[in-house]
């Protein structure tokens, strides 16, 4: 089967964590000739073929190092303009593209002119391909809750240009999620739409927590590794939808065993609906097209189950009506 031109959703992609690292070195390059960086070359911070990123060593990835290099204007734009061609060459139709929104003082760039900058690259794209995005803005576990709540407000100042809902994300080893209530009952009661990154290691699989972030009403729930018994079973009672990103697990070694005991296994006989997903395609080098071939191999999915489970993400997709039917007409059955 050709897993690339079989036409795919992409809901769990993370813009800084999908830019290729090939991509950071000609960002890299340029500012290296006019002498605007000190940093390593990308080539060695990140050499190709490398991807085992834990817990431990991928979040400092961003603070400490993507961030720093992808600090104005110039940087945004290439990179997010890379990003939205790699997806859509490896046949994605449908893509939610999911940034938390961040300051540049450096470079003179609020959050807002962040948001408007990658909202000005999806538009442009939009109008000249296949490929539909829609923008959802992260909050990270380390916000606070005034921060969180200003996310909320910039979704629904850029509702009307794409961005479709919210996602809570980051360190699943900080931060208090219980903080974020009044900025999930914001977002639920002004009608965006919720995404969680849900249970993803285990110091963030508390019952406690997981309670908690399922009274938050999210659409969809992402990664949903470590799950107690009961709730999985309200996550099957809600048809969640889920996000699942194999290679991602497997690399960072969340979970134990390698892709044939990924849960995706477990999930897939239940009735919540499942969008096979990247995370972070530039940090693990999986594309969407060989995580449908990897799942294809590791659970003996023939054509007919890999069209059903790449069609299963239309219902859960945050698009309008009009693009689920677009969709409906377009993906392979
Ligand atoms: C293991 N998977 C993951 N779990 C949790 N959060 C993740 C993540 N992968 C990425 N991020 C979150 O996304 C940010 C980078 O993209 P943006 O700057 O927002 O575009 C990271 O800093 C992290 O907070």
């Amino acid at each position: 089967m050709d897993f690339k031109a079989l036409p795919k959703i992409e809901l769990h992609a993370h813009l800084s964590g999908s830019i290729r690292r090939e991509t950071l070195h000609e960002v890299w390059v340029r500012k290296k000739e006019s002498g605007e960086t000190s940093l390593e070359d990308p080539l060695i911070e990140m050499p190709v073929g490398k991807f085992d990123y834990n817990l431990e060593t991928f979040f400092p990835l961003f603070s400490k190092y993507i961030y720093a290099l992808c600090n104005d204007i110039s940087a945004l734009t290439y990179t997010t303009n890379a990003v939205l061609a790699d997806f859509q060459s490896d046949g994605v139709v449908y893509l939610e593209l999911r940034t938390t929104p961040r300051e540049i003082p450096s470079a003179k760039i609020t959050k807002d002119i962040y948001i408007q900058t990658i909202i000005s690259c999806i538009s442009t794209f939009n109008t000249l391909h296949n490929m539909k995005v829609n923008l959802i803005l992260s909050i990270d576990r380390r916000n606070d809750a005034a921060t969180a709540i200003s996310v909320i407000d910039l979704a629904l100042k850029y509702r009307s240009q794409g961005v479709v809902g919210i996602d809570l994300c980051g360190d699943p080893a900080v931060g208090d999620i219980s903080i974020f209530q009044p900025a999930f009952s914001k977002a639920k009661s002004e009608g965006l739409k919720i995404t969680i990154h849900f249970a993803e290691a285990v110091q963030s699989s508390t019952d406690k927590e997981l309670w908690r972030l399922l009274e938050y009403c999210p659409d969809r729930i992402g990664h949903v590794i470590h799950v107690p018994d009961k709730v999985k079973e309200e996550i099957v009672r809600r048809k969640l939808g889920l996000e699942l990103c194999l290679s991602c697990n497997v690399h960072a070694k969340m979970i134990t065993g390698t892709y044939g005991d990924h849960h995706f296994g477990w999930w897939k006989e239940t009735e919540c609906p499942i969008a096979l997903s990247t995370d972070d395609v530039g940090v693990f080098g999986s594309t969407l097209s060989n995580e449908y071939a990897l799942i294809a191999e590791h659970f003996g999915l023939g054509r007919k189950e890999i069209c059903e489970l790449a069609r299963s993400a239309i219902d859960i997709t945050f698009a309008d009506e009009e693009e689920k039917r677009r969709l409906r007409e377009i993906m392979w059955v």
